[in-house]
């Protein structure tokens, strides 16, 4: 045996597997071989054993799962690289990461597909999962080849950043997609009806004199694409969800058994265009922040399961991108090692139930993705997050292992922290002190 790490009197909490307990967690090389109360104590006392023994009132969960991050390698590296990227993730408590094929060049070949990965198995710690995109060059146009991606390793199709707006494009994507069963991520924007668009169309956008985005442009795009996987019978997903109406479309799919999925971000969950404020940039992100009534749906969403997962839409821009005119600054936000902290914010305020949080996070995403399956059980894998609910700290840029720090969340102070992450028995993070 190569290693035997042992947590101690910890509090396990896995929805899927119906787990909620104070038990012992017994990990051997990269598989959990024993769970329940003391079962650790006599494995503890190898004198090779690592022994664990968390803060009182400690979380131990499956390994968070990001289906969408910006990773920006190849192409993009002063913003962030793969080697960043993976690291804020594990500090955030993913062992999983989605990467968004909008890298320059494009993710749409075997080529960078695999070197993406091949990058990734460089750096080790969480593992990484390319999408592949959907068209070549995200132009919309002529579709990629979507098996060479699945046989390289993708894990869905997507041109994130940009719509698939031809409705026949879309239907030959998703009869394609579905022959390799991966499923295709929709960024949902009818780019008619958002050009030049800098937030949400509505009162705020008016009174800053900004072009806005309205809501039907996503509702739009999400109705159609709902008509054709009805029609195709293929995987659909809709990428950061951000509407009332989105909601509403999808609950009705779902209802009549529709194979669709969506995600939503923290942001869309806790912020609303008012935080734009004096065109603060950090608030600029597509889609963009939009209104009470939207982040009430998007939330209930969530909670009954009509939203399948939280997906973080790490977004990192350098200082230049986001220290400019709101008009020239880039969309997005860093979100991976904020999501769980802000997000804990939500269930303590009884908004959210911490059941749902932790299936959107975790078995959710991981299902949608087709990836082995996040369980803390005998045999299972050991991907696993140490969380300390009750420490408090503030959101500071000196704190954060991205590359960028573009995130309205600065000097937020949050309850909740990361303590440990662990990819198959490897202590990926440990820290957050
Ligand atoms: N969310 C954003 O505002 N920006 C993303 C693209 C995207 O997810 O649409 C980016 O790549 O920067
Ligand atoms: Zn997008």
């Amino acid at each position: 045996m190569e290693r035997l790490i042992v947590f101690r009197h910890v509090r396990a909490i896995d929805p899927s597997s119906s787990l909620d307990a104070i038990i012992d967690v017994v990990i051997e090389n990269d598989r959990i071989v024993r769970l329940g109360p003391n079962v650790g104590a006599e494995a503890a006392k190898a004198d090779w054993a690592q022994v664990i023994a968390p803060p009182p009132g400690a979380w131990l969960l499956p390994g968070l799962v990001d289906l969408h991050a910006h990773l920006r390698e190849p192409g993009q590296e002063s913003k962030e690289d793969i080697r960043s990227g993976l690291g804020a993730a594990a500090a955030g408590g993913f062992t999983d990461v989605c990467a968004m094929p909008n890298t320059v060049p494009v993710n749409d070949s075997r080529m960078v597909t695999e070197a993406m990965l091949s990058r990734a198995h460089e750096v080790g710690g969480p593992r990484l999962h390319p999408i592949g995109a959907i068209t070549m060059g995200q132009r919309g146009e002529a579709l990629t080849e979507m098996g060479d991606l699945r046989e390289a390793g993708a894990v869905a199709v997507s041109d994130d950043g940009r719509c698939v707006t031809s409705s026949s494009v879309m239907r030959r994507a998703l009869e394609y997609a579905s022959v390799f069963d991966m499923p295709v991520i929709q960024h949902a924007e009818d780019h008619a009806l958002t050009e030049g668009s800098q937030m949400h169309e509505g009162s705020v956008s008016t009174k800053l004199g900004l072009r806005g985005w309205p809501r039907v442009a996503e509702d739009i795009i999400v109705a159609r694409d709902l008509m054709l996987a009805e029609y195709t019978g293929a995987r659909y997903h809709v990428a950061h969800a951000s509407t009332e109406g989105t909601v509403r479309l999808l609950r009705e799919a779902k209802s009549r058994g529709l194979r669709v999925s969506a995600e939503v971000t923290p942001h869309h969950l806790l912020l609303t265009h008012e935080a734009v404020g004096l065109y603060d940039t950090a608030c600029k992100v597509n889609p963009p922040l939009r209104e009470e009534q939207d982040v009430q749906a998007l939330r209930e969403g969530l909670a009954d399961g009509t939203i399948d997962a939280v997906a973080t839409d790490h977004a990192p821009h350098g200082i230049l991108d986001k220290h400019c005119e709101f008009a020239e600054a880039k969309p997005g936000m860093i979100g991976l090692e904020l999501c769980l902290p802000l997000l804990l914010g939500l269930v303590e305020q009884g908004a959210l139930p911490l059941n749902r949080l932790v299936e959107s996070l975790t078995h959710a995403p991981s299902s949608i993705a087709r990836l082995p399956d996040k369980r803390i059980r005998e045999g299972a894998r050991a991907d696993l997050v140490l969380v300390d609910p009750e420490e408090r700290w503030t959101i500071e840029a000196s704190r954060l292992r991205s590359k960028s720090k573009n995130t309205p969340f600065l000097g937020r102070n949050v309850k909740g922290r990361v303590k440990m992450t662990l990819v198959a028995g490897n202590i990926v993070f440990n820290g957050g002190s």
